[in-house]
C-alpha cells in the first residue's frame, strides 16, 4: 500500500469505554458547523487528540484575540483590509462575516493536505459550511445541535469570553442557524460530550465515503 492509498490504524473508543480498531481511509474532508457555543471547538479538539490522522486548518479572522488566544495558534488574527486583499487575491475557500467579524479558510493548506491523502477536519459557521459543501459535495458535513436553547445560552456566558454585544448577536444569529440543521449530512445533539464524539466517531468511520 503507498503512501497516499495507507489506511491508518485508529482506536475508535466506544460509549461503553470498550475499543475497537478502525480504519479511516485518507483524503477526507468532514465540517462541523453550528451555533456559537454548542461547543464545535471543544469536540474538534477532542477528535483532533484522539485521531491523529486527522488535520486542522488555522482560520484568518479580523476578531480581536480573547485573552489566551495566541496569533497562528488559535487564528491568524489579521485586519480587515488584510483580510480584504486575501479575499481578493482568491485565497480563501471559504470565508464569512460572523457576528460583526470576518473569519476564513485559508486554501491553499486544506488543498495541499488533500492532495497529499491527509484528512482534514474544518470547524466553521453556517455561511462557509455552505460555500464548502458547494466545492466538495462529496464531504461528511455534520450540524451540532444544543440540547436546549437554554443550554446554549448558558454555554456561551458560562465560557465568559464574549461581551454583552457579541452574546447576543451570537443567540440572534444561532436561531436562523439551527433552523438551517437539516441541510447538512448529519444533525448531532452534544449534550453528554461523550456520546456526541462516539456519534461523530460513528459517522467518521462508518460513513460510505469515509471507508
Ligand atoms: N457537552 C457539553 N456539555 C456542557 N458544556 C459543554 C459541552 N460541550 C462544550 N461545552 C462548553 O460550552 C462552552 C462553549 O464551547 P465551545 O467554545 O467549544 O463552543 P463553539 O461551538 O466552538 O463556540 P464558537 O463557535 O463561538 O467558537 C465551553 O465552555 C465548553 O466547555
Ligand atoms: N466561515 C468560517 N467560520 C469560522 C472560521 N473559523 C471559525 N469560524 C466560526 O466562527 C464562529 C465564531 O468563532 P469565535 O472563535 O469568534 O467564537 C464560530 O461559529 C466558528 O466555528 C472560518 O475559517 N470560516
Amino acid at each position: 500500500m503507498d503512501s497516499q492509498g495507507k489506511r491508518m490504524m485508529q482506536v475508535l473508543s466506544t460509549k461503553s469505554g470498550a475499543t475497537t480498531t478502525k480504519l479511516l481511509s485518507p483524503g477526507k474532508l468532514i465540517v462541523l458547523t453550528g451555533p456559537s457555543g454548542v461547543g464545535k471547538g471543544t469536540l474538534m479538539r477532542l477528535l483532533l487528540s484522539r485521531h491523529p490522522e486527522l488535520n486542522y486548518s488555522i482560520s484568518a479572522t479580523t476578531r480581536p484575540p480573547r485573552p489566551g488566544e495566541v496569533d497562528g495558534k488559535d487564528y491568524y488574527f489579521i485586519s480587515r483590509d488584510k483580510f480584504q486583499r486575501l479575499i481578493e487575491k482568491g485565497e480563501f475557500l471559504e470565508w464569512a462575516e460572523f457576528a460583526g467579524n470576518l473569519y476564513g479558510t485559508s486554501r491553499k493548506p486544506v488543498i495541499d493536505l488533500m492532495k497529499s491523502g491527509k484528512s482534514v477536519l474544518l470547524e466553521i459557521e453556517l455561511e462557509g459550511a455552505r460555500q464548502i459543501r458547494a466545492t466538495f459535495p462529496e464531504l461528511l458535513s455534520i450540524f451540532i445541535l444544543p440540547p436546549t436553547f437554554n443550554e446554549l445560552e448558558k454555554r456561551i456566558r458560562g465560557r465568559k469570553k464574549d461581551s454583552e454585544d457579541a452574546i447576543s448577536r451570537r443567540l440572534k444569529r444561532a436561531k436562523e442557524e439551527i433552523d438551517s440543521a437539516s441541510e447538512f449530512d448529519l444533525q448531532i445533539v452534544n449534550d453528554d460530550l461523550e456520546t456526541a464524539i462516539h456519534d461523530i466517531e460513528v459517522a467518521m468511520f462508518s460513513g460510505k465515503e469515509l471507508f
